[in-house]
């Protein structure tokens, strides 16, 4: 996600690639940041030293411990953005000390082509220009909405795990399409055009999903054979329990 963002943040032009410096204890991640330019630090405290903006990519289990190695070097200068899933704003305060600016973050993947859907929140001292400072940069890359803390679980099972479920249905679609006889190369780039399409759809026209499907749907058409399959088959009950049991888990991680 480091590697997402930082990617997706130059690509944009919202930050040089000099503007940013990179920690990971793997040598092999560092390479990745140099590859494009960025700095690599050899510790998180130099991170810390050379950022305004300090991005927390860590898996879940490593945030609390990074957050105590770095919290003595963490200034009013400072504003902490943790993207990790599940943990909360009065943990990562716990760990960094009461008085920082933090935002919790939840991204996703398609940061790195432009267009995330990312939501945030604001604990401790963060205030409106943390806020605007950290909108800055994901709407950079996508959109970026504000809600209340108790709604990040919800927000981490749709869109922070939803880019997986989406290319679930992409690939489907194209075997689907290779089952009919198309081949391989041609049926993935018509079922991902078929789902950019028509997201974008929704996002323009503000329609309601449903009223843009029945615009597809003819009377004892294609389109309504194949849909009752689907319907058969489970897939509006599937990707709802798919939402709600990543929620779940979003708000298991949260209590360990
Ligand atoms: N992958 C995704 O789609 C999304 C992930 N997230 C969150 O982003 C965070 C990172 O996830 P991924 O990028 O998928 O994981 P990842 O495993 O690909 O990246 C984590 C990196 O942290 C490095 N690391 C481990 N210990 C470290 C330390 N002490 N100091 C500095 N670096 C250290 C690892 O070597 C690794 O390169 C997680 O907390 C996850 O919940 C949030 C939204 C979407
Ligand atoms: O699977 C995960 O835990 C992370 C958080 C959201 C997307 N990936």
């Amino acid at each position: 996600m480091a590697e997402a963002l930082a990617r997706g943040f130059i690509a944009k032009g919202v930050l040089q690639a000099g503007d940013i410096t990179a920690n990971d204890p793997s040598a092999d991640r560092k390479k990745v940041f140099q590859s494009f330019d960025a700095n690599a630090a050899s510790s998180n405290v130099e991170v810390v030293e050379n950022s305004d903006i300090v991005f927390l990519a860590v898996k879940p289990q490593f945030v609390q411990p990074v957050l105590k190695e770095v919290r003595e070097h963490l200034t009013d200068r400072h504003t902490v953005v943790s993207i990790a899933a599940g943990k909360t704003l009065s943990s990562l305060l716990e760990a960094a000390g009461g008085d920082k600016r933090i935002v919790r973050v939840m991204p996703n993947t398609p940061c790195l082509v432009g267009e995330t859907a990312s939501a945030m929140c604001l604990g401790g001292r963060a205030n409106e220009e943390d806020a605007e400072a950290v909108r800055k940069l994901f709407s950079a890359v996508g959109r970026i909405v504000q809600v209340d803390e108790k709604l990040l679980s919800a927000v981490t099972g749709l869109s922070g795990s939803g880019p997986a479920y989406v290319f679930l249905v992409i690939e489907a679609l194209a075997d689907g399409g290779v089952r009919a006889g198309l081949p391989r190369d041609i049926a993935v780039a018509l079922a991902a055009q078929t789902v950019l399409g028509s997201a974008k759809m929704v996002l323009d026209t503000g329609k309601h999903p449903g009223l843009l499907k029945d615009m597809v749907t003819s009377p004892g058409g294609t389109t309504i054979a194949g849909y009752h399959e689907l319907e058969k088959g489970g897939v509006r009950a599937g990707l709802i329990n798919a939402v709600l049991a990543a929620t779940q888990r979003a708000d298991e991680l949260s209590k360990l």
